[in-house]
């Protein structure tokens, strides 16, 4: 049995930062200002400070404007609403991002229901969610548009092929079905109470591992040659000795990637794809707000 090819979503996301950087530039000689793209972080979960940071990072180096904006755990929602709603009437902001998960007693689908939905480069809100469905332009969740930049660089066009997406979360299992279908796939949304999963599974030239629970998918669910994209980010208990656990994907990669034809790796697979996906649908959002136009394909 030949080893999978290994899909590179690091290197795949820096070439995406470095043609994100030259619109950039474009866009400011032309707008005569910089992108801006505003993030939000409340409470200290330490992941999400994690990934605020980065986004900082990385939208600065591209050549746009970041606005940090960091809230206490205990903010009330209507203070957060308050923000977002600033947020939407700034000129200086073409994106908002709100990082998730919110603290327990915040309300996620209404705080995304306020963001301005041409400011809404995560996607998330219902009019964008809406647009996808219906194949009108508007924004598309990070993770699912960066999982399929992947397979058409692997594959070329996916028409005709069969996709399975484990899991049916509204960040990344429905908008890669509807993304997917939107490529002319054959699409199965499997979830907790599929039968039969591995069965499902084994007809797929396409997986598509989003449900949060590590190493589940196995070798001997993958057809031969398939192409296997891994959502998950799991940390593993600790070994002993150490201080932190291995991270791991959904997919069981030692030995999926016996059998599959290319696979992403965990880290260094999907998860850069969801920063640099981020920072393209912030310049789009730009050019979109500012009236500037551009071959949104070319990116
Ligand atoms: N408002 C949003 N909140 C969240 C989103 C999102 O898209 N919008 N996604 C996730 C977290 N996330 C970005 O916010 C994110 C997750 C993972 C990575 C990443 O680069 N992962 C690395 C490993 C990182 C590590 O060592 O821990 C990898 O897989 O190689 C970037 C961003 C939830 N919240």
């Amino acid at each position: 049995m030949t080893e999978a090819s290994i899909i590179d979503g690091k290197g795949f996301a820096a070439g995406l930062r470095e043609r994100v950087s030259r619109v950039a530039a474009d866009f400011e000689a032309k707008a005569g200002r910089k992108a801006g793209l505003a993030v939000v972080l409340v409470g200290e979960d330490p992941a999400s400070q994690v990934y605020v940071r980065n986004k900082n990072k990385q939208t600065v180096a591209c050549g746009m404007n970041s606005f940090e904006h960091k809230l206490p755990v205990e903010t009330p929602e209507a203070d957060l609403l308050a923000l977002v709603e600033k947020l939407n009437a700034d000129p200086a902001v073409d994106g908002i991002l709100v990082q998730l998960p919110l603290p327990s007693h915040m309300n996620e689908q209404k705080v995304i229901a306020t963001i301005n939905p041409d400011k809404d480069v995560d996607g998330f809100h219902v009019v964008n969610v809406g647009r996808l469905a219906t194949g009108l332009p508007g924004f598309v969740p990070c993770t699912p548009l960066g999982c399929v930049m992947l397979l058409k660089d692997k594959l070329g066009s996916l028409s005709g092929l069969d996709a399975v997406v484990i899991g049916r979360s509204n960040i990344v299992g429905k908008p890669m079905a509807q993304l997917l279908l939107a490529e002319s796939c054959t699409v199965t949304i499997a979830h907790s109470r599929t039968r039969d999963l591995p069965a499902v599974v084994r007809r797929a030239d396409i997986v598509v591992a989003a449900v949060g629970r590590a190493e589940m998918v196995k070798g001997d669910w993958i057809k031969p040659g398939a192409t296997v994209i891994d959502v998950g980010i799991n940390r593993l208990p600790p070994a002993e000795g150490e201080t932190k656990g291995k991270l791991v994907g959904d997919v069981d990669f030692a030995s999926a990637s016996q059998v599959a034809g290319a696979i992403t790796p965990v880290p260094g697979g999907v998860g850069p794809m969801t920063i640099a996906v981020l920072l393209r649908n912030t310049v789009v959002a730009a050019h979109r707000n500012a009236g500037i136009g551009l071959d949104e394909n070319a990116i």
